[in-house]
């Protein structure tokens, strides 16, 4: 059983919602990415994601954006990325950490020294967001045999033929888009979330993350009604972007704590 799987198993059996935060790596600037790392851990996350800066980041609004080029003005690179979890695998064995980006940096590392690499540091998933499966058959396929869990996007424009298709290949989380959008919209609409949700269940067994658009507590809560975990990004980038320097790492535990708090009431 992959990492991921059982940090869902144990959420399962303890009747608790899974909280995944996302931050950019190399982001609001270089070397803090580890200890904002261990202060997600302590502030409640289950799961982290962390983002690979890119320059073309198409999925992503503006606060996420912003990271990116903040990164990658520090330049920031996949290999970087990749040696951070390196790092903090050497004094956390169990939280996983999902590798988000897109294709482009993992094509010019080379896929198979990207994977081998990756599973080498500790790395447990990896969401490339402009490979659908269809198009990424024999990547999926190399991180499964390495232990990795390949993990995919459904959103509210997916097919049933797409769902299905996801629901064979998914492994770790099946990450659901909330919106038709790009990361840090407005236009969360908990009701329509929900009256998915069952759908996705019904085409695979593996837990269900909900991203885009959870800011606060009470989104993340009415989102966890249907949902098996809770993906927060833009809110905790905006934080660490308006938060003075010294004040960073507290700020983004407290923050996550009252969001676990509440998930967990
Ligand atoms: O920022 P939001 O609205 O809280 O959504 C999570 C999201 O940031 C994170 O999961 C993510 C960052 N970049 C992505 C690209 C595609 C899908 C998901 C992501």
């Amino acid at each position: 059983m992959s990492k991921i799987a059982k940090v869902f198993a144990e959420l399962k059996a303890q009747g608790r919602k899974g909280l995944v935060p996302f931050i950019t790596a190399g982001d609001p600037e270089p070397g803090l990415t580890l200890e904002l790392l261990h202060a997600l851990v302590r502030g409640g996350a289950d799961v982290i994601e962390l983002g690979v800066p890119f320059s073309d980041p198409m999925a992503d609004g503006p606060v996420i954006q912003r990271a990116s080029e903040r990164a990658l003005s520090h330049g920031t690179t996949l290999k970087h990325c990749i040696e951070i979890v390196k790092e903090f695998r050497q004094t956390n064995d169990h939280t996983p950490i999902v590798l988000m980006g897109y294709a482009n940096p993992i094509e010019h590392m080379g896929t198979e020294v990207f994977v081998k690499t990756a599973k080498d540091a500790g790395v447990d998933g990896v969401l490339v967001v402009d490979y659908p499966p269809e198009e990424c058959e024999d990547f999926a396929h190399q991180c499964k045999q390495a232990g990795i869990d390949p993990i995919f996007l459904l959103a509210p424009t997916s097919s049933q033929e797409r769902i299905d298709q996801v629901g064979k290949v998914a492994a770790g989380y099946i990450y659901y888009v909330s919106l038709k959008g790009v990361t840090g919209a407005a236009n969360l609409d908990t009701k329509a979330v929900a009256s998915i949700i069952p759908q996705i269940r019904a085409a695979s067994e593996v837990p269900i993350a909900v991203g885009f658009g959870i800011r606060d507590a009470q989104s993340a809560v009415a989102v966890g009604q249907t949902a098996d975990a809770v993906v927060i990004g833009s809110r905790i980038v905006q934080l660490l972007e308006e938060t003075p320097s010294s004040q960073r790492v507290q700020s983004l535990e407290n923050f996550l704590k009252d969001i676990r708090k509440a998930l967990d009431q």
